[in-house]
């Protein structure tokens, strides 16, 4: 049984011409990490927090979300319950939006264990202490004392993974987790994820619009476009030979992480805009961006996501590009 599971995941809000999320799906084994990569407005978050059983106000939901086989569409209170304070924790993109200024990060770490779980205030404190020590921060029991103005921002967002396994998940969502900070902080970061995640063998998810960020992190990468899923593959499958041009353009419009020899690469913006919520099209959502759209099929049909090679990709003319290099399926003038 996976530990997450999306199963068909749909959700429609009343008003807009297509699905935040059309037909989502995607796995997260038990210690494994994967990434959900994509622009701005392609549904990233809603996905994330679909995994708690958070859906948007008003929203139509149809297909499954699991966690641990619990289905959380339609789950009750005590199903929800079980999930967000046991089973999965979520890390977002800015901390200070997520703690209270006025209350002591002791507070912030103690009081679900105490409340929800029961826990004596000393057994409670251990546990913020140790989880204080574990992420990496320099004094836990000043720490435990002071209010969150009094740490910067890559120490506030190490509270928050603190926060987020007090109660010893097994799934951590991560929603952008770094891109509030600056670029030796994200550094940071990313590595005392990665090592907690070693360490306690999470299921992870990282949301994030940095390919780079989740190569370096990711075994599995999941590309998301107008929301629905367009390719997955292992990481090195992706980076070796993007198969949708969406990704072949993410991939070409990133500085990479390491500089290659040689001059350095031309980055290539992808032309156009990301489809809104209040357009819609027959066939491909890409299709308009796209420069291998082929006229009386991308813009006809929407293409389904199918295996080509090892990778799930949903794009019409995935078997001829397949033996494009990425550097001519991002190229302007080619
Ligand atoms: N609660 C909500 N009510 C109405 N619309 C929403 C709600 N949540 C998300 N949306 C819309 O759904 C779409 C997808 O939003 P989402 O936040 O998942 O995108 P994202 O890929 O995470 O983007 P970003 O990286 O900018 O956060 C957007 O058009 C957004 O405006």
């Amino acid at each position: 049984m996976a530990l997450l599971e999306y199963e068909a995941l749909s959700i429609s809000l009343p008003g807009t011409a297509r699905p935040v999320l059309d037909g989502i799906d995607l796995t997260v084994r038990a210690g494994e990490v994967v990434a959900l990569v994509g622009e701005s407005g392609s549904g990233k978050s809603v996905t994330a927090r679909a995994a708690l059983g958070l859906f948007p106000a008003g929203a139509t939901v149809g297909g499954r979300v699991r966690v641990e086989g619990t289905d959380l569409v339609g789950a009750d209170a005590a199903e929800l319950r079980t999930v967000r304070t046991g089973t999965a924790s979520m890390i977002f993109q800015d901390p200070r939006a997520g703690i209270n200024p006025v209350r002591r990060i002791g507070d912030f770490l103690t009081e679900p264990l105490r409340l929800v779980h029961r826990w004596s205030r000393e057994r409670a404190n251990a546990r913020a202490l140790e989880l204080l020590a574990a992420v990496g921060l320099p004094d836990p029991v000043r720490h435990l004392r002071q209010f969150p103005h009094e740490l910067s921002g890559g120490m506030l967002q190490r509270v928050m993974i603190a926060g987020a396994l007090t109660v010893e998940p097994r799934l951590l969502l991560c929603d952008e987790p770094t891109t509030a900070l600056d670029v030796s902080t994200q550094a940071e970061i990313m590595a005392v994820l990665g090592r907690l995640q070693r360490e306690r063998d999470l299921g992870l998810l990282l949301i994030t619009h940095d390919i780079d960020l989740a190569a370096a992190a990711c075994d599995r990468i999941y590309v998301m476009y107008a929301g629905r899923i367009v390719e997955t593959a292992t990481t090195a499958e992706l980076f070796a030979a993007p198969r949708h041009p969406y990704t072949a353009g993410l991939l070409g419009s990133t500085p990479p992480l390491t500089a290659p020899e040689g001059p350095p690469a031309r980055l290539i913006p992808i032309p156009g805009a990301p489809m809104g919520l209040l357009d819609s099209a027959p066939g491909c959502a890409f299709a308009a961006r796209c420069r291998f759209a082929a006229p009386g099929l991308c813009d006809q049909s929407p293409p389904p996501l199918e295996l080509h090679g090892t990778a799930l990709v949903a794009c019409h003319r995935a078997d001829e590009l397949v033996d494009a290099q990425p550097n001519t399926l991002m190229r302007e003038d080619s």
